[in-house]
């Protein structure tokens, strides 16, 4: 059974299409990197999958489930600087949460056995040390790193991650990407990753989807990624470059933050 399926999906906001006609299938332990321009419907589709956005037509299954009845076996890791950091919540805080959304309630005092899982959570990011920091205190790549562990805690199925390397610098993107693959290959967990640089992500990326609107493309890396596609969403200046057999994604395009804030 594929971790997600989608046919002929249409994903819209107050009838209007954001997504349109998209089917395709990701099996069980797959990393996806979905891959599109400012406002080709990224977020729309992993907010879908995760059953936050509920309208769509055609069919999207999780699991073999309709998302929101597959909720239990899905983490969602936001943009990290959706969340507000004027709370001064640890960084051990931040990752009990993800288990206390779980149980579908927020407590003000966090149980034991929490407390244990979140500190293992933040040992497998590689930051059991830093659990009594505050997070807002946190570099912008140990953030990244708590939320991963945050959506760790819950032990989900299907992971998806929208810009987990944006407004990161190049170190940073390499200590996430370090951590996006060690989720991948030690607990083989399915992943979707939206990302506007696909670079840092092709050593775990089996499969990618260009997304603009519509369904560019979808495949193994080496097939969708080639100097044609790239060119026909991101103009003629975009290009591939092979390098020692890797593959080079040179698109010019920058994330714009459009998205708006909102709570942890
Ligand atoms: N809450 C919303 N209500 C109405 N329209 C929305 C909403 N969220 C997104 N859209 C629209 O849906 C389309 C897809 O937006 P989406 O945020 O999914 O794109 P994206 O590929 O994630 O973009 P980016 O790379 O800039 O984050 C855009 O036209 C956007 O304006």
């Amino acid at each position: 059974m594929p971790a997600v399926k989608a046919e002929n999906l249409t994903i819209t906001y107050n009838g209007k299409p954001a997504v349109e006609g998209v089917t395709f299938e990701l099996e069980e332990g797959e990393t996806l990197l979905l891959l599109g321009p400012n406002g080709a419907g990224k977020t729309t589709l992993l907010k879908t999958i995760a059953c936050f956005h509920r309208e769509y037509s055609g069919e999207l299954k999780v699991f073999g489930r309709p998302p929101c009845n597959a909720r239990e076996l899905i983490g969602y890791v936001p943009q990290s600087h959706s969340l507000n950091d004027r709370v001064p919540l640890t960084a051990l805080e931040v990752v009990a949460m993800g288990g206390l959304y779980r149980r579908g309630f927020v407590h003000f005092k966090i149980p034991p056995e929490l407390i244990e899982k979140a500190a293992k959570a933040l040992d497998f990011v590689g930051l059991l040390d830093f659990g009594d920091r505050l997070f807002r205190e946190l570099s912008g790549g140990q953030r990244q790193r708590v939320l991963l562990a945050r959506a760790l805690v819950s032990n989900p199925r299907l992971l998806l991650l929208d810009e987990p390397l944006s407004a990161l610098d190049p170190s940073a993107r390499v200590e996430v990407a370090g951590v996006l693959e060690r989720i991948k290959r030690r607990k083989g967990i399915t992943m979707v990753i939206t990302t506007h640089d696909v670079n840092p992500l092709l050593e775990i990326g089996d499969r990618v989807m260009l997304l603009s609107k519509r369904l560019i493309a979808f495949g193994k890396p080496e097939e969708v990624l080639k100097d044609s596609t790239i060119k026909s969403i991101y103009g003629p200046l975009a290009r591939v470059v092979p390098v020692e057999n890797k593959l080079f994604c040179i698109t010019g395009d920058a994330h714009l933050h459009r998205h708006g804030g909102g709570a942890p």
